[in-house]
């Protein structure tokens, strides 16, 4: 892979978090980007930068030993950097991870039952990679803890033991990861729930069950 792949993959990036920020899901310095490089580095969006005008210069690198390379202003990685690394350990084909805040992800945790959150059998979940008929599908569900490393731990215990029925996951009052093959899809997968949240919270005020 040259240099030039290397910066297209962030640009990818960075056209989302533009997108994402326009939608209201990225606003201020509100979540996280990153993406998986053949060698099994990552580049991760820097910590608490505005994800609306990012440029190739405010990610880090994270390579698989878990070394961060340096950057030339001294960022520092995105504080959610252990939740991206601990699904590219579980998930050897994903290579993006993204992570939004929206008003309807947090609107939705409080319709979890314990720890999942079901979800309508909306014809979208097939973008989701579930294809069957009226699924009975339940997003994963985790607290959302001070200490990130806590969430991150979290995860890995449960998914090794129960891998989750969609690429998603959400934290509590917090907002919703996605990871997925490629950034594209990544991009697709966050669009797709956010159309479920936003069903879930219209035929919640209506009085659907
Ligand atoms: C706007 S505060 C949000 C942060 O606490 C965090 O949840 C987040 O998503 C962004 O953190 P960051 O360290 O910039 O990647
Ligand atoms: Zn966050």
């Amino acid at each position: 892979m040259n240099s030039s792949t290397l910066t297209d993959a962030r640009l990818e990036l960075i056209a989302a978090a533009r997108h994402f920020y326009q939608q209201g899901w990225m606003v201020g310095t509100a979540g996280n980007l990153s993406v998986r490089l053949p060698d099994g580095s990552f580049w991760i969006t820097a910590s608490g930068k505005s994800k609306g005008e990012l440029a190739p210069s405010d990610f880090v690198r994270i390579y698989p030993d878990g070394r961060v390379e340096k950057a030339a202003d001294n960022s520092k990685p995105s504080a959610e950097t252990a939740i991206h690394q601990a699904i590219y350990n579980l998930f050897p084909e994903a290579a993006s991870c993204y992570h939004i805040h929206s008003v309807e992800a947090n609107l939705v945790s409080h319709f979890a039952q314990a720890d999942v959150l079901p979800l309508p059998p909306l014809e979208m979940l097939k973008g989701l990679g579930v294809w069957e008929e009226n699924p009975n599908c339940v997003m994963p569900v985790f607290a959302n803890h001070l200490q990130v490393k806590r969430i991150a731990d979290e995860i890995k215990e449960r998914f090794s033991v129960t891998p989750p029925q969609v690429p998603a996951l959400l934290i509590r009052n917090h907002g919703v990861t996605v990871w997925a093959p490629s950034p594209t899809e990544a991009r697709n997968y966050i669009e797709l729930v956010e159309y479920i949240f936003r069903y879930m919270v219209a035929a919640h005020r209506v009085g659907m069950r």
